[in-house]
């Protein structure tokens, strides 16, 4: 069979194509495309979700505008004595007038639909953020997403149109409808963002994020009645932050590295069985720890998102390769060791879950055990560090009440060490607690993420009915801060979670950890303590909750029966660390320089 040649098959082609195009760029033809392009968006992008499919679209498109102007330009300077560069333009220009002819219909038919037609047209928002979620993006660029939100909340009230299918709602009553135990709501395409990458946390439906979740409870082994198996290691790493401030002397130390150091290296060898070694002392061989880098780069994980997912792959990898012995990274030979990664792999493997194995899925949860478990907790302590800074007489209220608790004994001989140290007690410490919810109020670990959607049942917030399909946002930050829920909102006052229980107007508004029981909110005096106790019951409730305040206290406790701080003398911008508070999914904050003193 003789196969013809381009030469032979391009005439023939051309023959084709040439009135075809003739035909599409005629008055009729472009009204077709017009009908077409409303047909696609009307019957086909109105429905279901195409987020994932966007960069196959835009190839798509590529390829089809590329094939166009080739054609056309071989049609045109086949003519003869025609000229290449007007035959290009021609070429552009006949491309451009099809490309407009199909997706200008097609983008109008969208601009009147969500303007005009569309389930949630009668909340209010910004036109343009109710047209296309550009408008939201463009915002983002210049503000953190957190007080873009709050902006809104104070221009057009609680319930706003914040995106096509959007809404966000500033009210506590929120958080139990979209993530509480009884909710019909799904995980929002915005947990789609890890993608091609999965955890355990984006899993959006309700029977695939289930079994997963439950493997990770069962080796990370969080439930309170193994927290304290831990306590010993988080002493150990608390232990060495305190060297390190010790050691500063009168210099400042910048604690929001160092609550990070400090708890990415027990994060470390909670879940992949090794520390970081970044609270090691400098003089220990730490430098050839290659993934030492962690700390910089979590905490920018939206300015340095494919370095941070490639470190996770590294850490995953690593992990596997360490423990299993063997050059292939044999998932089977992993065994006997005490960590969450290696509890969960081997598990899953004498399980045969092949899916659970999957190693995206495995690089996903390496992701997010580290940041949601240690970047989370060293953002806490850097903001309960800094508001004590800014009011000293609150760090001698605390320091009294750990004393006079008794469960906190110093070594006699004035080393840092200490003789007793009863977490039993210091879990119940209402002061300390108030400081913590303070915290985690102003604060919030994440301040506007855990975005959720309703299905196909319309479900009600404050006495609105929310249409099926609608994305909701339910920022903690602007929740935490509502005057509708406290009293002076932007203050920190730990005693109104203690004595002073009539700053508090609705404690639902304190969700630091996701939905869980509510706290019985006719008992605000008992709050803190119901936080300590909540019982996990929201789906997607954090299972390091008990830990991550485990730590805190633990720490907390023992930096201030050690120290006093301050900001230094010649801080020029005390408040910078509040300032650079950034809405990355996981907030992050600037430098916090403080200066210790040891107490005598
Ligand atoms: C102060 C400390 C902490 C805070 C404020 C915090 C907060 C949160 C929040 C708000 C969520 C829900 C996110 C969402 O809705 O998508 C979450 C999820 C999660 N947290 Fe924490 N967390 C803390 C500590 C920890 C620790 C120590 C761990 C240790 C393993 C941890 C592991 C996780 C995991 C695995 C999830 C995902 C759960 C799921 O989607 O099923 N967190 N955390």
């Amino acid at each position: 069979m003789v196969i013809p040649s381009t030469a032979d098959i391009m005439p023939g082609l051309l023959q084709c194509v040439v009135p075809a195009l003739k035909e599409l760029k005629a008055p009729k033809g472009l009204m077709i495309l017009g009908a077409l392009g409303v047909i696609s968006h009307r019957f086909y992008f109105i429905r279901g979700e195409h987020h994932l499919q966007a960069p196959t679209y835009l190839k798509l498109w590529m390829l089809v505008s590329i094939a166009l102007i080739s054609t056309i330009l071989v049609a045109e300077t086949s003519k003869l004595g025609s000229n290449l560069s007007e035959a290009g333009l021609d070429a552009i220009r006949i491309t451009g007038l099809l490309n407009l002819a199909f997706f200008g219909p097609l983008f109008t038919s969208i601009v009147i639909y969500r303007l005009f037609e569309h389930r949630l047209r009668h909340f209010k928002g910004p036109r343009l953020a109710a047209v296309s979620k550009f408008w939201h993006f463009w915002r983002i660029l210049f503000t953190s997403n957190h007080e873009v939100l709050d902006q809104l909340y104070h221009r057009y009230g609680k319930i706003i149109r914040t995106g096509p299918q959007e809404l966000t709602i500033i009210d506590p009553e929120a958080f139990d409808a979209i993530a509480g135990a009884r909710t019909t709501c799904i995980k929002a395409p915005w947990y789609d963002m890890l993608h091609p990458y999965v955890s355990v946390n984006s899993i959006r439906t309700k029977e695939g994020h289930g079994p997963r979740r439950k493997r990770w409870d069962e080796a990370l082994q969080l439930s309170s009645m193994y927290v304290p198996d831990k306590q010993v290691r988080i002493q150990h790493y608390a232990g060495q932050l305190l060297r390190h401030i010790k050691a500063s002397g009168t210099n400042p130390l910048n604690m929001t590295t160092w609550y990070h150091h400090f708890s990415f290296d027990f994060m470390g060898e909670m879940a992949f069985g090794y520390s970081f070694g970044l609270t090691e002392d400098s003089t220990a061989s730490t430098a050839t720890n290659e993934l030492a880098e962690v700390p910089t780069l979590v905490s920018q994980v939206s300015a340095s998102w494919n370095k941070t997912m490639a470190w996770a792959a590294k850490t995953c990898d690593s992990r596997l390769a360490k423990f299993s012995g063997n050059k292939e990274n044999n998932i089977d030979a992993i065994s006997g060791q005490g960590d969450a990664f290696a509890r969960f792999i081997r598990q899953a493997a004498r399980d045969n879950d092949l899916k659970s194995l999957d190693r995206l899925a495995l690089y996903g949860d390496a992701l997010l055990i580290t940041v949601a478990g240690s970047h989370t907790t060293a953002l806490t302590l850097t903001m309960v560090s800094y508001e004590l800074a800014r009011k000293p007489e609150l760090q001698r209220k605390l320091r009294e009440e750990i004393t006079a608790s008794g469960a906190v004994r110093l070594h006699s001989d004035g080393d840092m060490r200490f003789e007793k140290l009863d977490i039993a007690v210091i879990d119940k410490l209402p002061f300390l607690n108030g400081c913590i919810n303070e915290a985690l109020r102003l604060y919030p670990a994440v301040p506007t993420g855990g975005i959720k959607q309703t299905v196909d049942k319309a479900i009600t917030i404050c006495g609105q009915v929310i249409p099926p399909d609608t994305v909701i946002v339910a920022p903690r930050w602007s929740i935490g801060r509502a005057e509708s829920s406290f009293e002076r909102p932007n203050e920190f006052i730990p005693e109104r979670w203690t004595t002073e229980s009539q700053l508090v107007k609705d404690a639902r508004a304190l969700n630091g950890f996701g939905i869980g029981k509510l706290p019985d909110t006719t008992h605000i005096a008992t709050i803190s303590l119901s936080l300590t106790a909540l019982v996990i019951s929201g789906r997607h409730v954090c299972p390091g909750k008990q830990l991550g305040l485990t730590e805190i206290r633990i720490v907390l406790v023992m930096v201030i029966s050690n120290f006093s701080w301050a900001f230094a003398a010649d801080e020029k911008n005390p408040t910078n660390v509040a300032d650079k508070y950034l809405d990355s999914y996981v907030g992050s904050v600037g430098a916090l320089n403080l200066i210790f003193t040891p107490l005598s």
